[in-house]
């Protein structure tokens, strides 16, 4: 593995990998750099994570092995450009940036860098991410396998064609927001029913965490999953018709493509 991995932004995504990357042991707490441009979340990353602050973005990447570039899309480029002359060719580029494409790294900088392309989400933090990694021609078979390494250490991680990011970005990218929505939704109910509110919440995501797990436990088609819980004539029936008759699987569906599509807007 890489002797040190720099991240430039320490917000919500950078703070989810730097946290899942040390508490894997990937990489020990001083070999995980960070730069951001607010210098009180630099200390606080410091304080509660351990990592090394670096006074510059041009010292990460002078410094680091693996840069990972955790800003807004909309800053990038404002990062990048004076970074140009900074980067090394043997080093590898990570971008995490929703919409920001591989062609469109290598203009801002130089194709000829090792970039790659990663979509992962928040989960990270504890340890269950999903990223889907795309990478450019100057990744070689053994840099692939460092990237998987890095996002399969606080999760799961599988190589896609660069077309299927956007995709990646409104099914798992975006969708833990999703998730939220439903386990509050879930709790709320109970909730209506006298379930006092905490209580709620752990029912509400044990079953959430729980039916993932089945589906990623047991490899069965999630049909298959809800039929085992659907008696006939019982209670879960009764629920599925209500879903269905509000268009639940249609409306999740729209809510994937929507954020597919900005996604693609944003690049
Ligand atoms: N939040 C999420 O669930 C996910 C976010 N992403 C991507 O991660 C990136 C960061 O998103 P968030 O962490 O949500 O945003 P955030 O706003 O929480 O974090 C961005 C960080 O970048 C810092 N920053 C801004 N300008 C800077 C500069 N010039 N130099 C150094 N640091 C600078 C900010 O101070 C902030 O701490 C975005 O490109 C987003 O598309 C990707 C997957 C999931
Ligand atoms: O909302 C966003 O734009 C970022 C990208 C995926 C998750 N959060």
């Amino acid at each position: 593995m890489s002797k040190t991995i720099g991240i430039i932004g320490g917000g919500n995504m950078g703070r989810a990998i730097m946290a899942g990357l040390i508490k894997a042991q990937l990489y020990p707490a001083d070999a995980v750099l960070v730069y951001d441009l607010n210098p009180a979340a630099l200390t606080t990353l410091q304080t509660e994570l351990g990592v090394q602050p670096m006074n510059s973005a041009a010292e990460l990447v002078a410094t680091a092995d693996v840069v990972v570039i955790a800003v807004k899309p909309q800053v990038i480029d404002r990062v990048l450009t004076p970074l140009r002359a900074s980067f090394r060719a043997e080093q590898l580029l990570i971008s995490i940036a929703a919409g920001v494409t591989l062609a469109h790294l290598g203009t801002v900088l130089d194709p000829k860098l090792k970039l790659v392309r990663v979509m992962p989400n928040t989960p990270a933090l504890v340890g269950a991410g999903m990223a889907g990694v795309a990478v450019n021609s100057q990744v070689t078979a053994a840099e692939q396998a460092t990237v998987l390494a890095i996002f399969n250490s606080f999760g799961r991680a599988q190589l896609v064609p660069e077309d299927l990011i956007d995709a990646v970005v409104g099914l798992s990218g975006s969708g833990p927001a999703y998730v939220y929505l439903f386990l509050e939704a879930l709790a709320d109910g109970a909730v209506a029913e006298g379930m006092p509110r905490q209580l709620a919440y752990e029912f509400a995501a044990q079953t959430v965490y729980g039916a993932a797990k089945m589906v990623l436990s047991t490899e069965e088609h999630p049909g298959v999953l809800k039929d085992m819980v659907c008696s006939p004539g019982g209670t879960t029936i009764a629920a599925v018709e209500v879903l269905e008759e509000h268009a639940f699987r249609g409306i999740v569906m729209a809510a994937v493509h929507a954020a597919t599509e900005k996604n693609r807007q944003l690049g």
